[in-house]
């Protein structure tokens, strides 16, 4: 087996342990990914608690978990509130996660910067790593403060179209309905990626018990996160334009090992991720 493929084995085996728990209740593990101060933990709280709470310890990284009820089915879910500091891997949470919620505050430009280097980063693992397609959310978090709105609307929908996410703006400060609408939404987007990719891993199974050889994996369209690597350039009204920094067919579909880079994680110590995954 391919190095691609041994890594797709080793994540659908993980994928297997989480899909259902004990009494076959659906599992689905989010990840809520951001730079310090956009609001994960406060969203995090107020999603498992309604309460929304000032002060949280920075330097604290927990997984909580929550019962719900979602379209009629029974599903336990799981939210890691991460807090990425020097030293500490990724992995942790890449490897977990069925879905990223990536988080900025729309009145900190900065965070909105991070975001997307987040979602550049994740895109490229989840391509280099998987055929599970883990959905990606973008969510502008603070909107209750929307006099110091730095971030508008349209560079964030823009954004997360560009990375084939969906988006949200909510606050964590507000009423609980809004960001439990959230929540609801990316649990619906791993769900349907779930059974969308049940029949590809039950092919991609049976091919490999057959080792006939011919793998199926190579027709699967890995392609479809990013679509066109590179940097998105956002102008004051709001509106972007791409820049790829791909290797020569530089299209959509051109993989980072296309462009030289053979190494599953290279890019978390790439340009993209200085100052977050080192
Ligand atoms: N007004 C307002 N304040 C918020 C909101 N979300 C978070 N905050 C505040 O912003 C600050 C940072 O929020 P945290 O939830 O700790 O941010 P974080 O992303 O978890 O930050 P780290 O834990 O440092 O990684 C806290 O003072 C929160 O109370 C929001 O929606 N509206």
């Amino acid at each position: 087996m391919s190095t691609i493929q041994s890594s797709i084995s080793k994540r659908n085996l993980l994928m297997m342990r989480n899909r259902s728990g004990s009494q076959g209740t659906n599992e689905v593990n989010l990840a809520l990914i951001g730079e310090l101060g956009s609001g994960k933990s406060a969203l995090t709280v107020k999603y498992i608690t309604r309460r929304f709470i000032n002060e949280y310890d920075p330097e604290l990284e927990d997984t909580y978990s929550k019962p719900e009820h979602v379209d009629n089915q029974e599903i336990l879910v799981r939210i890691m509130d991460t807090c990425d500091k020097e030293g500490k891997d990724p992995e942790r949470y890449l490897k977990w996660a069925d879905g990223y919620l990536v988080i900025y505050s729309i009145t900190q430009r900065s965070s909105f910067e991070t975001a997307q280097r987040y979602l550049d980063g994740i895109s490229q693992h989840l391509r280099l790593t998987t055929t599970y397609d883990a959905p990606l959310i973008l969510i502008g978090n603070k909107v209750d403060l929307e006099r110091y709105r730095t971030v508008s609307k349209a560079e964030g929908s823009s954004l997360a179209h560009f990375y084939n996410a969906a988006f949200f703006e909510t606050s964590a400060a507000e009423e609980f309905n809004s960001v439990e609408r959230v929540f609801h939404e990316a649990i619906r987007e791993v769900i349907r990626e779930q059974e969308r990719y049940m029949p590809i891993r039950s092919l991609y199974i049976a091919n490999d018990e057959s080792k006939s050889g011919n793998s199926f994996l190579t027709h699967i369209d890995r392609s479809r996160r990013l679509r066109s690597p590179g940097v998105i350039h956002h102008n004051k009204n709001g509106q972007s334009s791409s820049s790829s920094s791909a290797g020569k067919d530089g299209g959509s579909n051109s993989r980072p090992e296309a462009a030289g880079n053979n190494s599953r994680f290279s890019f978390l110590k790439g340009k993209g991720f200085k100052g977050i995954f080192q």
